[in-house]
């Protein structure tokens, strides 16, 4: 075995500790920044991270977890791999970004969610036309400047069965898969570079092998390490896994010649004793949880690893994945009382809990009784806080029992078409508008009390005024409020419910430059008060059209938080279902005729492996039902679907049992609604017509022949004329053309019925 590690951790975040690469890269794109003063920005955030994690004490530390935008982008340029549309985008930079977010002129690559995060990266396309070719310029330069720091750097790269797995055929029928044997030369080529320049150890990252993968699939990737590990001019290779189990692929990768592994721990339960070629491999050991925010319980992990040791394993103790998902640090956290606080590790403190294992381990326990103390005291505070336990709650749901249903189907439409008679082919909008700065700026001046309540009230009135004119002015049928007073779809309903608390600068990626403040949900979570319906009925005041009432689901309200791992996620679910159940109650109660509660995060929770997935539908389609199933008959429930491929959710969308259905469409072209039809769907539906993603305007032929496909697939009494998605993150001038458009299109296509 070559020179062995004890700690590290498999990646790290990189938006900077105050999203200083965002601004940077946002002033970029506007021209208020050069290419130079951004690599500047990027420099220093890159060596501020790598120095922090070396002198926390680790002895092999991550490089190339950098990336301006995405790191499976940055790996399809390193192999030449960017579609022939951006290259005609002369500087690198640019092309790179071209290929990300697309120009006037050109289409993005398409982005889709990584694994079961709420992270999401660009998928490449391979076809006829690729041609691979290695260019290791972003990975060099990044071990270069660690090295020269004199830190112990190990580059991060995904790793080419990943990479093809990920990557979409694109004029061709061929799976990229076919494309390995061209790849894995320059992989080769690549080892061989690493190595002159200096790198003892690099880590392939493979997380595809954590989902279920054919027999062939995973003898592919075997054959692939077999021949990566037999270059003789190499660094070590460390495969790392992350996200679950690699299963029948942990003893296909021990068979090989690589010299480390990396297994999760958290979300996986590969058992490391059975497969007895690892004795052979440094077994990196993901205990820490690299997703999730709690401390870890030292002891207990001190205790597995130890049982690793005793079956004479050589191990290195690491996150269970990439520190990505998580914020940079707790100390940046103002506002939590201490319990809470000693109760939490975000990254840094995660990296300081791997040392401490990692010197447990090698140096005795008595190094680190500190650590340990601190630890069982916080899981000791942890259990025993009275706000985690809220038992009118508890049996409130029991009272529910499961299987929460409404009258059937049919029987709704009836009574909605006589409370709420509408055109058809209705048009509308999913909820937001544009996120304008003034509206991020008059929020800042709130928090720093520059504004009072009322003046942030009435500027956000002021904002729903302008929202509903444009929307009447536009002649759209179904309104909305436009949610100008929410910070994020999920945030603000967490900052409104009893159970969460909000952070005040933890901020995650999401894509691109965007990140999100995942809430924090620790105990049993109710809802105290209303949260939505002033605004819904302020806007419903100034209409005579109906304004739908706009709520999150609660499948995606966990989604997008970190959630307490002390109880089931089932019935953490049915608790935030029955707060989002009676805010429903209370808008109908207030006139509201159409509830909308969107669930655009129900494929993204979908597990990894087929074997775990019924369980998950199940419970996640009764939340649902909990949240929706409290209102009449005469009331509408519409849901909203995004940001996936939806295969396996198909029958668990038909299973929400919503009465209009609005669901991304037009990147797939109109294709999931025969999907749901097959699934036996009959309920209302709105493909979305046009792609939000981009500021490309549609035109009123383009839209109209978006509905004419689509009404080849549903009756037109059940279609909806709809965008993807909502509009916060467009400009106000390309949302009214598009949506002027969007209408017109709908008249048209309503003409020719
Ligand atoms: C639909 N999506 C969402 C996901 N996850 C969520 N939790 N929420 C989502 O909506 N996952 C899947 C997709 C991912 N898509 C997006 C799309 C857009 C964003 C985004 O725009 N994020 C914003 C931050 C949003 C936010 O929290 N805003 C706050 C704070 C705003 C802020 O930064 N203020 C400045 C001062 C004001 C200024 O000068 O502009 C500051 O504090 O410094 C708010 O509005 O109050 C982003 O900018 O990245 C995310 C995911
Ligand atoms: N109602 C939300 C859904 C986004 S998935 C919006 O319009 O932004
Ligand atoms: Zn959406």
């Amino acid at each position: 075995m070559k020179e062995h590690f004890t700690s590290t951790v498999l990646g790290i975040p990189r938006i900077g500790p105050n999203r200083e690469l965002k601004r940077a890269t946002e002033r970029y794109w506007s021209g208020a920044l050069d290419a130079e003063g951004l690599e500047t920005v990027a420099r220093d955030l890159r060596l501020d991270s790598v120095r922090a994690l070396q002198s926390a004490g680790l002895d092999s530390v991550p490089v190339n977890t950098f990336s301006y935008y995405d790191q499976v982008l940055d790996t399809a340029v390193m192999l030449g791999a960017l579609p022939e549309r951006v290259a005609a985008v002369v500087d690198p930079l640019d092309r790179y970004f071209a290929a990300a977010r697309g120009t006037a002129t050109i289409a993005p690559l398409e982005m889709t969610k990584w694994f079961d995060t709420n992270y999401h990266y660009l998928v490449p396309e391979i076809g006829p036309s690729t041609e691979f070719r290695l260019d290791a310029t972003k990975v060099l330069g990044e071990l270069r400047e660690a090295l020269d720091a004199g830190i112990p750097a190990r580059p991060v790269l995904i790793g080419p069965v990943t990479f093809l797995l990920l990557s979409k055929a694109v004029g061709t029928e061929d799976s990229p898969l076919t494309r390995l044997d061209e790849i894995v030369p320059l992989y080769v080529e690549l080892l061989e570079q690493l190595a002159d320049a200096g790198a003892q150890w690099v880590q392939l990252d493979e997380p595809a092998l954590v989902a279920d993968r054919t027999a062939a699939e995973i003898s592919t990737a075997r054959a692939v390490y077999e021949q990566l590990s037999a270059v003789p001019r190499r660094p070590a290779i460390l495969v790392a896994s992350y996200f679950g189990s690699l299963g029948d692929a942990l003893p296909a990768l021990a068979s090989t010649g690589i010299d480390g592994i990396a297994v999760d721990m958290v979300a996986g339960d590969d058992v490391i004793a059975t497969v007895p070629a690892l004795s052979r491999t440094l077994v990196v050991a993901g205990i820490v949880d690299g997703r999730n925010v709690w401390r870890t319980d030292l002891e207990a992990a001190l205790a597995t690893l130890a049982s690793m040791l005793g079956s004479a394993h050589t191990v290195a103790v690491s996150s269970s994945c990439s520190l990505l998902h998580v914020p940079y640090t707790v100390d940046a956290e103002t506002e939590l009382d201490d319990a809470l606080r000693s109760w939490l590790a975000f990254g840094a403190e995660k990296v300081a809990e791997v040392v401490a294992l990692a010197t447990a381990l090698s140096h005795g326990r008595e190094r680190v009784e500190r650590a340990l103390e601190e630890s069982r005291d916080a899981q000791s505070s942890r259990a025993h806080d009275p706000r985690l336990s809220n038992p009118a709650v508890r049996e409130r749901l029991r009272t529910i029992g499961s299987g929460a249903t409404r009258a059937p189907a049919a029987h709704r439409r009836v009574q909605q078409e006589a409370a709420l008679p509408l055109p058809v082919l209705p048009t509308t909008t999913i909820g937001s508008y544009p996120q304008t700065s003034a509206i991020r700026v008059a929020r800042a001046a709130l928090r720093s009390g520059e504004i009072d309540d009322a003046e942030y009230r009435a500027r956000m009135r002021s904002e729903i005024v302008d929202i509903i004119a444009l929307q009447e002015k536009l002649g759209l049928d179904v309104l909305v409020h436009g949610e100008p007073e929410r910070n994020d779809m999920v945030q603000y309903f967490a900052e409104r419910l009893d159970g969460f608390f909000a952070t005040s600068s933890g901020w995650v990626q999401s894509y691109g430059t965007r990140c999100v403040r995942p809430p924090i949900l620790f105990g049993d979570v109710t809802r105290a008060t209303p949260m939505t319906v002033d605004w819904i009925t302020y806007a419903q005041s100034l209409t005579d059209k109906p304004v739908k009432g706009m709520l999150t689901g609660p499948v995606t309200i966990l989604a997008w938080s970190f959630v307490r791992d002390d109880r089931p996620l089932a019935d953490t679910a049915r608790q935030v279902a029955l707060a989002i159940r009676d805010e429903t109650v209370d808008l109908e109660a207030a006139g509201v005729r159409i509830v909308q509660v969107d669930e655009p995060a129900l494929r993204e929770l979908l597990p990894l492996r087929s074997a775990d997935q019924g369980a998950y539908l199940d419970w996640s389609v009764d939340a649902f039902r909990v949240a929706t199933s409290g209102i009449a008959d005469s009331t509408a429930i519409h849901t909203h679907l995004c940001y996936s491929e939806f295969g396996a959710v198909i029958g668990a969308i038909a299973g929400l049992d919503a009465d209009v259905t609005s669901i991304e469409a037009a990147r797939s072209h109109m294709e999931v609604l025969d999907d749901l039809a097959a699934a036996g769907f009959e309920l209302g539906v709105g493909p979305g017509v046009y792609d939000i993603h981009s500021p490309r305007v549609p035109s009123i032929d383009e839209i109209a022949a978006s509905l004419r496909l689509a009404l080849k697939s549903v009756p037109v009494n059940r279609l909806w004329v709809n965008p993807d998605c909502g509009l916060k993150t467009r400009g106000h001038a390309e949302v009214e053309e598009s949506l002027r458009n969007l209408v017109e299109a709908a008249k048209l296509v309503r003409s020719e019925t």
